[in-house]
Order: structure tokens, then C-alpha cells, then sequence
């Protein structure tokens, strides 16, 4: 089989590569010509675990090439994937010029059958509106060519990617023919040998399917952050709790991990959108709008602590930052927490040096000269009076706390994803505040109480 892909964001490069690897021939599509020429180089635009070998392997083979023509593009497709991306719009609901302006550029040079597939996420009803738009440039050209929309949501998380695409939970397909149904079968057929399920659907319900998901999952996590500033409060522990309700199997131990509140390019974007697709149907989705307030507060949650120990004036006072990413795994810093941390710190007078694994590039990017940049890890914390722990990189669980005592003016640490035993903290004399547990005060630093 033949397929195209046209976007080689995170959804569309792991899509194409993942199928390329089962053997079919993949033409991915983009309009960003120096992201296709690194493509062509072999240089992948994005960090993404496992991606660089498997690409590496298919482009060897002959099965994935990149373009910037469309029109070259799908020439020869059984069924072309649109996984461009579908930002906010101003009022927060889905923005759909990209997915619509491909699904036109689709009608003005498809020449034969295609199964016309929506994997960005999109709200209910605009696979429909795909169909319309491929339909009024074959009116507009005077041909009739058939063909069949299908909605395919993408569930991969960043920085597991390759693996979620790979070995899938399950996979989702709104379809209204059997010969979209035929086409979708066989292209998946090789990933289903973990026994997970191919879900066929209508196509609303398969579209409706991943906000509810996103939803489902922000929820949880904006749920425990409620709980764990609760447990501050009555003087529980958080992870205690978590593992208490985890090994329900009704509840599950994934996703109530506290923090600093959920980022990233999903769950901020399609819980707003979510609530705004409800508001349009004179819906108000009440727990949703919660989920978003709660998480709104929660990326602040580090730099009250902060005032509370340092005061409200922090100018002099130095911090190291250690994790700038949204999550480990990934240069992505699309709705990163380290953001509002970084912007709400430097605010208040504070000076932030800074260290990621992978997103140092794309932090200095973003954020210019605001923060300094370190070179690893020790170096962001020389002369600070604090270390805040923003990203839960794995480099970061198991530092040398005696060169941290040597480098830090105060042995001060501002942990927001929970990755310290506060008891082995208490042991080595560290200030040491967490979420949802108690804090442990180093009797030798002074604390400025507002
Ligand atoms: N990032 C994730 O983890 C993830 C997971 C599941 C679903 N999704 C959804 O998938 C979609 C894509 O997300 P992403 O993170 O891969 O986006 P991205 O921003 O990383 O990539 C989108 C790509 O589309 C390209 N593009 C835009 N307009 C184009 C056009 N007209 N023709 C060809 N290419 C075009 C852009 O140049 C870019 O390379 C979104 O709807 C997102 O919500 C994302
Ligand atoms: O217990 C948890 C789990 C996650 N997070 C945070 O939640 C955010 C999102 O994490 P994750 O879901 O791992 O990353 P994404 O790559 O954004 O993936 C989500 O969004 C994708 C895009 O829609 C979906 O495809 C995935 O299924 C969905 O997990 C990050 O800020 C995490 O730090 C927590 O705070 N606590």
C-alpha cells in the first residue's frame, strides 16, 4: 500500500515512519521546506526516543520520502493521514485552518480514490467539514472522483512516541463506508499483535473519543493536585494517598502523579477546546472548567512556596532550574510549567540559571535572555539559594548532593514533582519543600516568613 502523510510534526513523522516500518511505502508532506530538507538529510527537526534509528532504517529502504508538493504527494496514495496541527483559536476552541486548508489543497489534485483521514485532533463534526471542503474544489474543477473521510485520533505521548504508535492501547477509527473500513484494517492489521483492539465507530463518537480521553486524563492529574494541597493542609502525604487509591484497580496507579500542573501541546489545548465545543451547544461542561482552574493554579504553586520561605521580594536571589521541557522525554516546551515558574520568579526581581537535557535550543528560543543558561546540571545551581526542580528528567533523581552543598549558598530545594525522600533530605540537611507532603526546614538556614 501506498499512504501520505502531510504533517511531519510529532503525530505526523511518527506516523509515517511507524508505518513505513510495517512496510509500506510512505510520502510525508509538509509546507515547512527547511523541516523536509533536514528530513531528506536524515536529521529529525524534533527529539523523540527511537525515532532516529527506525527513520534512519525506513529512508535506507526506500519506504518514506518527504516533500513539500502535495500535489506530488499523494498522487499514488491509497489513503492519505492529515496530522497537521489544530492550535487554540483566540476564544480557545480548535483553530482549523490547517486541517482545512490541506483537506482543499486534497480536492484540488486527488485524481483518483482516497481514504481522507483526520488524525490531528479535531472537534466533532470536522471530518464532515474535510469532506465538504475536498468536495466543493472537485465541484470547482468539474470532476467527480470518489472517495471517503475517516476520523483517526492519535493517542502517542511525547517522548514515549515511537513505543505508543508501535504496541497502541487500542485504535480508534470513525468511518461511514466498508470500503474506508477495508483500507483502515489493513493498514493497522500489523499493529495489533498486542492483542489491543481496533475500535471501529461512527465517525462523531471516534472524534468525540479523544477530547474525552485528554479530558479524562487531565482530569485525574488536576484531581490529585487538588488533593495534594489538601494533604499539605491536614498534614497527609500525597504520595501515601496515591498509592492508597492507586492499587484500586478502578482507579489505576497511572496519571495522579502530582506536580506542577499538566502541560504540553494537548491537554491545555483540548480541555479548553472541549469546553468550548460544550459551550457552543449550551452545555457547560462544570467538572472540565474545574480541571482547568485547578491546573491554572497549580503552576504557581512552586513559586508560593517560594515567596513563602524567601519573602515577596526575591531580587538578589538566585535559583538554579532544573528541567525547562514540559515533560521528560522531549525538547517540546509547548504550555511548560518552567514558564509561568521562570516568568512569575523573574517578576519578583529573581535571577534563574537554568539547565535541560534536551530543550536548552528550544528554551533559548522561546525565552531569549530572560534566564541564563547552564551547562549541566551542577553548573545551574553554583551560588544559588535555591534549586527547583520543575521537569522530572531520570538524570535529575540521583544527584550528588555534596556538590550541591558546595555549590548552593543555601542548601534549599523547591522539588515539584515529588522525586526526593524528604527523610533522606531531613538526613543531609536540606531545606526541602515537595507537593502535597510536609516541608522539611534546615534548622541551619535562615527563613524570611512574609
Ligand atoms: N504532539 C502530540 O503528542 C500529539 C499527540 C496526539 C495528537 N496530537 C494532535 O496531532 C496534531 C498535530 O500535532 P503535532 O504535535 O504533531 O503538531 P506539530 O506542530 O509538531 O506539527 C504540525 C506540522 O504540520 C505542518 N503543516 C502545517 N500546515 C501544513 C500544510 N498545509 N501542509 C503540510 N504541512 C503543514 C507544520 O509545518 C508542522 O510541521 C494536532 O492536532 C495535535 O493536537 C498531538
Ligand atoms: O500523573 C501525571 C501524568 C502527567 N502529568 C503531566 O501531564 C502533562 C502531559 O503528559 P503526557 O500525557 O505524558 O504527555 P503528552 O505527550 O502531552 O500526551 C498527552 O496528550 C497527547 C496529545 O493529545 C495524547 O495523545 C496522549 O495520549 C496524552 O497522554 C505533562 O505536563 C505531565 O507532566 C502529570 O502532572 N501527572
Amino acid at each position: 500500500m501506498n499512504i501520505t502523510v502531510i504533517g511531519t510534526g510529532y503525530v505526523g513523522l511518527v506516523t509515517g515512519t511507524c508505518f513505513a516500518e510495517t512496510g509500506i511505502n510512505v510520502v510525508c508532506v509538509d509546507i515547512d521546506e527547511k523541516k523536509v530538507e533536514k528530513l531528506r538529510n536524515g536529521e529529525i527537526p524534533i527529539y523523540e526516543p527511537g525515532l532516529d534509528v527506525l527513520l534512519e532504517r525506513n529512508m535506507d529502504k526506500g519506504r518514506i520520502s518527504f516533500t513539500t508538493s502535495l500535489e506530488k504527494g499523494i498522487k499514488n496514495s491509497d489513503a492519505i493521514f492529515i496530522a497537521v496541527g489544530t492550535p487554540p483559536d483566540e476564544d480557545g476552541s480548535a483553530d482549523l485552518k490547517y486541517v482545512l486548508g490541506v483537506a482543499r489543497e486534497i480536492g484540488q489534485h486527488m485524481e483518483d480514490y482516497k481514504v481522507i483521514i483526520t488524525k490531528s485532533t479535531v472537534p466533532v463534526g470536522t471530518s464532515f467539514k474535510v469532506k465538504s471542503a475536498v468536495e466543493e474544489e472537485l465541484a470547482k474543477r468539474d470532476v467527480r472522483i470518489p472517495f471517503d473521510v475517516a476520523s483517526n485520533p492519535e493517542f502517542l505521548k511525547e517522548g514515549s512516541a515511537v513505543d505508543d504508535f508501535l504496541k497502541p492501547d487500542r485504535i480508534v477509527v470513525g468511518v461511514e463506508s466498508k470500503r474506508a473500513e477495508k483500507v483502515m484494517k489493513r493498514l493497522y492489521k500489523p499493529f495489533l499483535m498486542n492483542g489491543h483492539p481496533l475500535l471501529f465507530m461512527d465517525i462523531f463518537s471516534s472524534e468525540m473519543t479523544k477530547y474525552a480521553a485528554n479530558s479524562m486524563l487531565a482530569t485525574k492529574i488536576s484531581f490529585m493536585n487538588d488533593i495534594a494541597n489538601l494533604c499539605e493542609l491536614v498534614g497527609a502525604n500525597v504520595d501515601l494517598v496515591r498509592k492508597g487509591i492507586g492499587s484500586d484497580s478502578r482507579i489505576g496507579n497511572k496519571f495522579i502523579y502530582p506536580g506542577t500542573g499538566y502541560g504540553g501541546s494537548c491537554f491545555p489545548k483540548d480541555v479548553q477546546a472541549l469546553v468550548r465545543t460544550a459551550d457552543e451547544y449550551g452545555h457547560s461542561l462544570e467538572v472540565l472548567k474545574a480541571v482547568e482552574s485547578v491546573n491554572y493554579r497549580q503552576k504557581s504553586v512552586l513559586v508560593e512556596k517560594i515567596k513563602n520561605h524567601f519573602g515577596k521580594n526575591l531580587k538578589g536571589k538566585q535559583f538554579g532550574l532544573w528541567g525547562l521541557a514540559f515533560k521528560p522525554k522531549t525538547d517540546d516546551m509547548r504550555e511548560a510549567p518552567s514558564l509561568v515558574i521562570i516568568d512569575e520568579l523573574k517578576a519578583l526581581g529573581a535571577n534563574i540559571r537554568a539547565y535541560d537535557p534536551v530543550a536548552m535550543e528550544e528554551a533559548e528560543r522561546i525565552l531569549g535572555d530572560k534566564i541564563e543558561y547552564a551547562k549541566d546540571e551542577y553548573d545551574a545551581i553554583i551560588d544559588a539559594d535555591a534549586l527547583i526542580v520543575v521537569t522530572e528528567w531520570s538524570e535529575f533523581r540521583m544527584p550528588n548532593f555534596r556538590i550541591l552543598e558546595k555549590l548552593m549558598i543555601n542548601k534549599s530545594i523547591f522539588d515539584g514533582r515529588n522525586i526526593y525522600d524528604p527523610e533522606e533530605m531531613e538526613e543531609l540537611g536540606f531545606t526541602y519543600y515537595s507537593i502535597g507532603r510536609d516541608a522539611v526546614l534546615s534548622t541551619k538556614e535562615e527563613t524570611v516568613k512574609i
